[in-house]
C-alpha cells in the first residue's frame, strides 16, 4: 500500500507548480514499483518520507545546464529533479535494462522532454558531452564513486552526491581519490533540517 503523502504542503512548497506530475510518479512507483524489483516491500509505504522529499530537497542545487544522475534505479533522484526542475537537462545513466525500460517508460507518460535515458554503467558512460553536475544517490561508497563520475563532468563541474549518516568516515576514506581526481571545495551540506522527516546529507565538490 503506498504511503499517504506525508507533509503535503511542504511538498506542495517543494515541487511548487510541479507537485502533481510528482504526486503522479509517486502514484505509480508505490503501486508498481515493488512487482517490477525497484524498490523494496517497505518502501511503498514510505515513499514520500524517505525517497521523494530526500531527493527533491536537492534541485535548489542545480544549475541551468546538463546534470547526469549516475544509477537512477526507480528514478531517485533523477526522475524526481527532472519533474522539479524542467529548466535543466538530465541525462539518467543506468546499466539494469528493466531499470532503463521503466525510467523511459516513466519519462514518456510523464512527458518530461528535459530527460534522456542511457543504459551504461558510469565507467562506459556513451556521450560526448560532459555534464555541468553530476549527482547519485546509494550507488556506492565515496572511494569508489568519485573515480567513475569525476571524469563525465566539465572542468567547473560539480559533483552532489546524497549520502547517508556515515559520509564523515566516507570522506576519510576517499582522500586518496578526492586528491586524484582534483576535487576543490569539498563539502557536507545537510539539507532539510526542521522541514522533511529525514534529513539529506549531500556531498559536493568541484572538478577541476
Ligand atoms: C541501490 S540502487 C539505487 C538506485 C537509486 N539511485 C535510489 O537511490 O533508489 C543502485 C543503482 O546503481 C546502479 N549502478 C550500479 N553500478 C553502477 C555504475 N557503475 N554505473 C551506473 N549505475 C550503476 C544499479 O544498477 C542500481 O540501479
Amino acid at each position: 500500500m503506498a504511503e499517504v503523502e506525508a507533509e503535503p504542503a511542504v511538498a506542495a512548497s517543494l515541487f511548487g507548480e510541479r507537485i502533481e506530475v510528482a504526486r503522479d510518479f509517486a502514484r505509480e512507483l508505490g503501486e508498481r514499483g515493488e512487482e517490477l524489483g525497484l524498490i523494496g516491500p517497505l518502501e511503498p509505504a514510505r515513499l514520500w518520507s524517505r525517497h521523494i522529499l530526500n531527493c527533491v530537497l536537492l534541485a535548489p542545487l542545480l544549475r541551468p545546464g546538463v546534470v547526469g544522475d549516475i544509477g537512477s534505479g526507480a528514478g531517485l533522484p533523477g526522475l524526481v529533479l527532472g519533474i522539479a526542475r524542467p529548466d535543466v537537462d538530465f541525462v539518467l545513466v543506468e546499466p539494469m535494462e528493466r531499470r532503463v525500460d521503466w525510467l523511459r517508460s516513466e519519462t514518456a507518460r510523464l512527458g518530461l522532454g528535459n530527460v534522456r535515458v542511457e543504459r551504461a554503467r558510469a565507467e562506459d558512460a556513451p556521450w560526448v558531452e560532459r555534464l555541468d553536475q553530476v549527482t547519485a544517490r546509494a550507488v556506492s561508497s565515496l572511494s569508489k564513486l568519485i573515480p567513475i563520475t569525476a571524469p563525465l563532468a566539465k572542468p567547473g563541474g560539480e559533483l552532489v552526491f546524497m549520502k547517508g549518516e556515515r559520509v564523515g568516515d566516507e570522506l576519510v576514506a576517499a582522500a586518496k581519490q578526492i586528491r586524484a581526481a582534483r576535487l576543490r571545495g569539498v563539502e557536507v551540506i545537510v539539507l532539510g533540517e526542521g522541514i522533511v522527516p529525514e534529513v539529506t546529507r549531500v556531498f559536493r565538490a568541484t572538478v577541476d
